[in-house]
């Protein structure tokens, strides 16, 4: 059979574009296909949009406390359409890092169009027939709708139109108290709109309760109001939306769904191919190679964690299998999480339930206050904690509840690995976004001219042109 190209990468979101730029970079024929927003959901409707929504809300909190350290703020005046501006400036500021011009200068066929996957080494794409050995897909997820009765009649909002509204909720009611219903909540009620939460668990479910508690309490002190059910029965019209729990009746303005994630893995011919799935996405082994040889998937759209540096994370790892053919696992052991409530709540490696439910007696846990941190007292914020989970003198995990709590999950990550050189850092899962990102980048660029020099290039084209022969 005759390639067209050494690697096929379907999706430019965190994971494609990692998978893609980084083969590239040895050198490969990469076709990157895409077929809306360059940057996918993290870009467009995800990550950035929520930041820079977090930080207005953040601005408007800090005024809302008129009187502090002996310097009177005036209240503030918030303007919907300059926190949208503001929103789609940010969007746009970050774009050209996720463009079809950077990626194509990186030497990727970048192709704007849906693709549908016709067998092992082929994919359709605008009236074209690709062929490569390797297939990425990277096709990510989308917001999932829960069966509530009158949920087809009632206009909702989800991540993928709520950071359109052209007005600011007046009353803002959340189905799901998990890290999208959490972050929202905090920025649209600092923003002036009631906020209600619907959760039936444990609100952030994946977190220590512990940090959870901390944020709670600082959500309800700003008015946040949590209703503990499941959203049974929604009914109402734009402006007039009434959901109902078993016990209770909530009334709102607006309706927003964020109950997680449904992987988009069908509909583009993987199911005829026989790829293999089940409830949480394209089933995949520790090396993100799906049921059909040669075809991998990553980030969003198979089972695992769904998260931007997650995403980034195995798309670097298939880049180095695919050009290198080393086989690289995924390791879990220090992944990093960051919800970005005020204040912020980080994980890292295992919670303490994770861990005594796999150690049992021997886990052992160190808190220490910010009430105790001096930097904390003189800045008059000293709310949170830092939990370590320890197995002896073993790093497990870290749960972070506290200002800037995801800047300080960065030492741990070299304790649970171990590693701490400049290729450990260069390497390292970080949580996305933080400040801490900027360690890595430089730790990277150390590494970048060695990594991508003559000979692993060279050596990447030599496994592409027998791949290209025997695959
Ligand atoms: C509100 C919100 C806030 C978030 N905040 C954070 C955060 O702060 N930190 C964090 O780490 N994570 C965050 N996330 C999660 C993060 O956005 C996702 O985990 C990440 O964007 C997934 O990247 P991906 O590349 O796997 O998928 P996506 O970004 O969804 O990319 C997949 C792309 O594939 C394209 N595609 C699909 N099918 C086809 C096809 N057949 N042909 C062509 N193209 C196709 C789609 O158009 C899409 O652009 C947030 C998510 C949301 C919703
Ligand atoms: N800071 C970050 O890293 C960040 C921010 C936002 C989103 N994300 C990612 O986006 C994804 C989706 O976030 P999410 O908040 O939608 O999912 P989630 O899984 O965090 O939370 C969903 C919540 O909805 C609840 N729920 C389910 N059905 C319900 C019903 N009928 N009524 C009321 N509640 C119901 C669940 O109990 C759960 O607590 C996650 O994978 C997350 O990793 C990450």
């Amino acid at each position: 059979m005759k390639f067209t190209h050494d690697v096929i990468v379907i999706g430019g979101g965190a994971a494609g574009l990692t998978a893609a730029g980084g083969c590239a970079l040895f050198g490969l024929d990469v076709a990157l296909i895409e077929a809306r927003k360059m940057g996918g959901e993290c870009l467009n409707d995800g990550c950035v949009p929520s930041k820079a929504l977090i930080a207005a809300a953040k601005r408007a909190a800090e005024a809302n406390e008129s009187e502090r350290y002996g310097i009177t703020l005036q209240p503030p005046k918030i303007e919907w359409t300059g926190v949208h501006k503001h929103i789609h400036d940010a969007i746009a500021a970050i774009a050209p890092h996720d463009s079809e011009e950077r990626f194509e200068e990186m030497g990727c066929e970048v192709i704007r169009d849906w693709a549908k996957v016709t067998g092992p080494q082929t994919v359709e794409v605008g009236g074209r027939t690709l062929r490569a050995p390797r297939i990425v897909i990277a096709t990510g997820s989308k917001p999932a709708v829960p069966p509530i009765e009158g949920i087809d009649e009632t206009p909702y909002l989800t991540n993928e139109n709520i950071f359109d509204l052209d007005a600011l909720p007046d009353h803002l009611v959340i189905v799901g108290g998990g890290v999208i219903g959490m972050e929202m909540a905090q920025s649209f009620r600092r923003l002036g709109s009631a906020v209600t939460v619907v959760e039936p668990g444990e609100l952030m479910g994946r977190d220590d309760p512990d940090s959870v508690a901390v944020v709670r309490e600082t959500m309800e002190g700003e008015g946040v109001r949590f209703v503990k059910g499941l959203a049974k029965k929604v009914e109402g019209k734009e402006g007039a939306i009434r959901l109902h729990t078993e016990d209770e009746t909530v009334e709102g303005s607006h309706l927003l769904i964020a109950v997680g994630r449904t992987p988009r893995c069908k509909g583009f011919g993987l199911e005829d191919i026989g790829v293999e799935m089940d409830r949480g996405g394209i089933k995949v082994d520790d090396r993100r190679r799906t049921s059909v040889k040669g075809i991998y998937a990553i980030g969003d759209c198979r089972n695992g964690p769904r998260l931007t540096h997650v995403s980034g994370y195995e798309g670097s790892n298939v880049a180095l299998e695919i050009t290198l053919g080393v086989p690289t696992k995924v390791d879990w052991s220090a992944l990093p999480w960051c919800t970005y409530t005020d204040p912020e709540v980080a994980q890292i490696g295992m919670t303490e339930r994770e861990a005594r439910e796999k150690h049992g007696e021997k886990v052992t846990i160190v808190k220490e206050t910010f009430h105790d941190n001096e930097r904390s007292l003189a800045e008059g914020n000293d709310k949170g904690h830092l939990k370590l989970v320890l197995k002896g003198k073993k790093v497990l995990g870290a749960s972070i509840v506290g200002k800037n709590a995801g800047e300080l999950l960065l030492p741990f990550s070299q304790s649970i690995t171990g590693k701490s050189s400049t290729f450990a850092l260069g390497s390292a899962i970080i949580a996305y976004p933080t400040r801490s990102e900027i360690s890595k980048a430089a730790a990277f660029t150390a590494w970048e001219p060695t990594v991508f020099g003559s000979i692993p290039k060279k050596y990447a084209g030599f496994v592409a042109s027998l791949r290209r022969r025997f695959s």
